[in-house]
């Protein structure tokens, strides 16, 4: 998909919504997108983000700042810069970190490959962090490479699952009104202690509702509140929708939220993402065979069992040979999940070859890809041993290809057999594949799995 033109919305890349559903509905995103992008004279709207990221995660209770602590191997605060890069039409993304972990960030821009990142030092308190973010955006700052936005997304740095029509939604509303933030129905009811740490009032749930991220401005709104705002304010002030009503007298537009737009503040909120993560990625199987033709094919019958076994996940096959075209396509589609099926051989020149073909690709650098190799084998033909040397090289393979986050398993089934049994095999060999596919476990790499 080409991108828009630059400072157009177009619809956001592809690649993996990780809230588990489609990024907004098309339709819905192009009204929206007219809606929020136009002026007066049909000239676009200029949109920024600022991610504060330089809180130290103290409710984690582990010593790496939750933003840089790892899901799937990859630092949290990447997930949420790859959500919003999926949108074209948010030009810079601003994300304030601290002096400290500077570097770090610039690390991680690197080796996840993010566009449209500019770092600026953060502050003692997230609202701190938030101002210094929008300084960086204003025009009165000297050699700035960034543009002042008409509307300027704020959104958390730990909220990684956001999609484009939330925040198509506030950067509407808050063209409009001045101000937007998402919002979410209450889990527990609020209330009010009194000085003696005694019930003194509760609030009506039904009346009230959580503040959540994103939230949306207009820029010189949002600024002007900052410029304007009290050291309290910085120091102890939780919400920028307050700062803009009272200091600039805009009463946000509340948009419902999705239950996707959680934080991640406590250990298990981590454990949490990682597992919604795995879930997303786990979503679609690709069956590489050497023919795709033949539909007794071996492979063929393990994709029907693998089709009848998965409910909910899109299980394909594909030729290896036909130099990969069809293939290359399921890599662009962003398949992360492949079975490379072998036939009467313990060698993995099938498997070598959709090995090459993933590592040639960039698909493994968000994501860890998994690659099954099912060895359909008759081991009354040759001694095991001889198989066994040809299939131990899967230790050496799988150690090499880790390095490009790459997940290699071993699969055996006995081969040829009657039906019953071999549909047993099947099914067992699907169950196998399914665990392995869901649960990415790099401990398992290498080894040789039967079913
Ligand atoms: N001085 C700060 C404090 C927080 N944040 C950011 O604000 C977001 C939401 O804040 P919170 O969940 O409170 O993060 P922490 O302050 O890191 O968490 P804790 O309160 O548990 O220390 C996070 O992305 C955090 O990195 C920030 O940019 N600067
Ligand atoms: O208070 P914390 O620093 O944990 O997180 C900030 C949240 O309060 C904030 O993200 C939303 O409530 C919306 O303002």
């Amino acid at each position: 998909m080409e991108p828009g033109p630059p400072g157009s919305f177009g619809p956001a890349e592809p690649g993996p919504c990780l809230s588990g559903q489609r990024g907004a509905d098309h339709a819905a995103s192009a009204s929206l997108q007219s809606a929020a992008r136009t002026k007066p004279g049909g000239h676009s709207l200029a949109v920024a983000a600022v991610l504060p990221a330089g809180g130290c995660g103290e409710r984690m209770g582990v010593p790496t700042p939750k933003q840089f602590c790892p899901i799937l191997e990859r630092p949290l605060i990447s997930y949420t810069l790859q959500a919003l890069e999926r949108v074209y039409w948010i030009k810079d993304i601003v994300v304030a970190v601290t002096g400290e972990n500077m570097e770090v960030m610039k690390s991680i821009i690197q080796k996840y490959q993010h566009k449209r990142i500019s770092l600026v030092e953060a502050g003692v308190t997230r609202h701190r962090s938030i101002f210094s973010g929008l300084k960086a955006l204003a025009e009165d700052q000297l050699n700035s490479k960034l543009s002042k936005p008409e509307v300027v997304i704020i959104h958390d740095a730990v909220r990684p699952f956001v999609e484009e029509d939330v925040l198509l939604k506030v950067v509407t509303a808050a063209k409009e009104h001045g101000a937007a933030g998402a919002i979410r129905p209450l889990v527990s009811t609020v209330i009010s202690p009194s000085a003696d740490g005694c019930l003194d009032h509760s609030l009506e749930r039904a009346r009230h509702r959580a503040s959540e991220m994103p939230q949306a401005f207009l820029f010189d709104v949002i600024y002007e509140a900052y410029q304007q705002c009290t050291d309290y304010d910085l120091e102890f002030g939780t919400e920028c929708l307050q700062l803009a009503l009272k200091y600039c007298r805009t009463k946000a537009k509340l948009v419902e939220g999705s239950p996707d737009l959680w934080k991640v503040t406590y250990k298990r909120d981590l454990y949490a993402a990682e597992s919604i993560i795995k879930e997303i990625i786990s979503q679609e199987i690709c069956v590489v065979m050497d023919s795709k033709e033949d539909n007794k094919h071996v492979g063929h019958l393990l994709e029907e069992v693998l089709k009848s076994e998965l409910n909910h996940v899109k299980v394909t096959s594909e030729a290896l040979c036909l130099a990969g075209r069809h293939l290359q396509q399921i890599i662009l589609d962003q398949c992360y999940n492949f079975v490379c099926v072998n036939v009467m051989t313990s060698d993995f020149q099938e498997t070598q070859k959709l090995l090459s073909m993933l590592e040639e690709s960039n698909l493994s650098i968000l994501y860890p890809v998994v690659v099954v190799s099912v060895h359909f084998l008759d081991f009354k033909l040759v001694p095991p041993s001889q198989k066994m040397e040809n299939l131990m090289q899967i230790k050496e393979f799988s150690k090499k290809v880790k390095e490009r986050n790459i997940l290699l398993y071993g699969l055996l089934i006995s081969y040829p057999q009657a039906d019953k049994q071999l549909q047993e095999s099947l099914r067992q060999g699907a169950i196998i594949i399914a665990s392995l596919v869901k649960e990415r476990n790099s401990g398992l790499i290498g080894q040789l799995l039967i079913a």
